[in-house]
């Protein structure tokens, strides 16, 4: 099991201040939507640049041309690029083609996907690395989560490893670590956090115990 960091509500300087901070607590560091939005694939860059022995993702919710948007973040530096499990299967196997080209890989996020149960399994035989079941910030704010989400992929996924975001704090961490993720995502439960380092070795030494169990 491995922990990623979600980076999604400060600028590069933010992002890198943060990180420099948690770097020995973290597997993955997200350069979330809204950070590339504002910044770029420029942040991407920078924090792969600055931090070399993290694996970056492009949390690029790639919907359409698969495979130019994951070759433009390959080029900045990701190991990972996201692409969006309701877009079309053609999408999905251009980026995972791609990504293969570039030895990059790709996660599909299932937000607001219905049938989760079916279109994981319809994504897993398309040669996905991670399948992750998220609750977005307006679905968090309505007070849902993706735990029930993430026990039925694991009854269907083969061969992508498994992964869950979405307002996952110190406090739910122990329920989410129990239905066994490959990959666990946690933004504002580390950044938001008054003491970011702790919350994110704390985090970190339960993921690991988990993984060794
Ligand atoms: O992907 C995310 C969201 O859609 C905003 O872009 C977040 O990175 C993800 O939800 C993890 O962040 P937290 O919910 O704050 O843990």
């Amino acid at each position: 099991m491995e922990l990623q960091l979600a980076l999604d509500l400060v600028d590069i300087p933010g992002a890198k201040q943060v990180v420099a901070e948690v770097a020995e607590y973290i597997d993955i560091v997200e350069i979330g939507t809204p950070v590339v939005i504002n910044e770029g694939l420029r942040a991407v860059k920078e924090i792969k640049e600055a931090f070399p022995s993290l694996r970056v993702l492009a949390d690029l919710k790639i919907m359409d041309a698969g495979g130019y948007e994951v070759m433009k973040a390959s080029e900045a530096g990701a190991d990972i690029i996201t692409v969006l499990g309701v877009s079309d299967d053609s999408t999905i196997k251009g980026a995972v083609e791609e990504a293969r080209k570039q030895n990059k890989k790709i996660m599909v996020d299932m937000i607001n996907v219905k049938d989760i149960e079916g279109r994981a399994k319809e994504i897993d035989a398309l040669g996905v690395d991670y399948i992750c079941v998220h609750s977005g910030y307006d679905h968090q704010a309505e007070g849902k989560n993706s735990f029930e989400e993430l026990m039925a992929i694991k009854r269907v996924v083969q061969r992508a490893k498994t992964a869950i975001a979405g307002g996952i704090k110190l406090s739910t961490l122990p329920e989410v670590i129990k239905a066994n993720p490959d990959l666990v995502i946690v933004g504002g439960g580390i950044t938001g956090h008054q003491d970011k380092k702790a919350a994110a070795s704390e985090m970190m030494k339960m993921v690991k115990q988990a993984a060794a169990v």
